[in-house]
């Protein structure tokens, strides 16, 4: 695996944002014709390379801000760019992954991968064989003719990780990808995603409930406080050296000082959240 130097050693905050989101709302109509507030006056800058997690409780926006970087919703108010572009339409060089798995089931393991690259007009030989590479660096070499009810869940994520990486996106959006996973293949696909993440340096936004996730992984751990109208209560940069093992760097001092730090500014929204889920749903504001 590359171990690339981190950004040339650029500070991230000098660079162009990959992704900068200015004051933005995001309201919706709801069933019942009111306006519901997801995100209110929210700005957030992540730079070229940068692996940003966002943590914060149920309901606050975060999955929100996501559809608003790829393009899929447009902002109510404020503005969202990428590469210094406004966000008009679906955004260009953009990766995505959830937690449902987006693998096509009557596909193999080789054909899901190679959609990608023939989606983008390269020719099947060389989309096969960008494929066969991206197969192997996920670890599933071998499994090349395999369709997705043959493989493990953490197989599968290995899978939707070659899908999203082929195409060798600069922002990668990732919405809470390895919570269907069992604890210790969870801690394996977060290595495997630091060490590709390392190879081709996309900007993330990692969107996760699991706290330690979060600091294990990013540059920064932005808190969102809780809906409606969801925005950025703070923001942790995460100062732990690279490259990282999610398992052992948890024992960390300083993991634990961050930790003791975000849970503090976390804490509050999700006590806030709770209360109000216990008073009521769906309410509009
Ligand atoms: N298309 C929509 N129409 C109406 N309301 C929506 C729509 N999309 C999201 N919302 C509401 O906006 C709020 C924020 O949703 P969002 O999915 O961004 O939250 P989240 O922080 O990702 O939540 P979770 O952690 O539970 O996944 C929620 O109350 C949700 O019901």
């Amino acid at each position: 695996m590359s171990t690339a130097p981190h950004l040339f050693s650029t500070p991230l905050a000098t660079l162009r944002p990959a992704i900068d989101l200015k004051n933005v709302t995001k309201r919706f109509t709801t069933p019942d014709g009111s306006t519901y507030t997801a995100i209110r006056d929210m700005t957030l800058q992540v730079a070229p390379g940068e692996f940003c997690a966002i943590v914060g409780p149920t309901g606050c926006g975060k999955s929100t801000s996501l559809t608003l970087i790829s393009g899929l919703e447009r902002p109510s108010a404020g503005s969202v760019s990428v590469h210094g572009e406004p966000v008009k339409g679906i955004t260009p060089g953009v990766g995505f992954m959830f937690q449902t798995d987006a693998v096509l089931p009557w596909k193999s393991v080789l054909d899901n991968v190679a959609m990608g690259p023939k989606f983008r007009g390269i020719d099947k030989a060389n989309a096969i064989a960008s494929a066969k590479d991206w197969i192997r660096r996920v670890g599933l070499a071998g499994f090349e003719d395999r369709f997705p009810h043959q493989l493990s869940g953490g197989m599968r994520k290995r899978v939707a990780l070659a899908q999203s990486l082929i195409n060798e996106p600069e922002i990668l959006l990732m919405d809470e990808p390895f919570s269907a996973l069992d604890v210790q293949t969870r801690a394996i696909m977060s290595n495997e995603l630091l060490g590709l993440w390392d190879v081709t340096k996309p900007a993330v936004v990692f969107v996760t409930h699991d706290l330690e996730e979060a600091i294990a992984l990013a540059d920064k751990v932005v808190v969102m406080t809780a809906g409606p109208g969801g925005t950025v209560k703070e923001t942790f940069a995460i100062d732990l050296p690279r490259p990282r093992v999610v398992q052992e760097i948890r024992f960390d001092k300083r993991f634990v000082d961050l930790y003791q730090q975000i849970w503090e500014s976390l804490r509050s929204e999700v006590d806030t959240a709770y209360s109000q889920s216990t008073q009521t749903t769906g309410k509009a504001s």
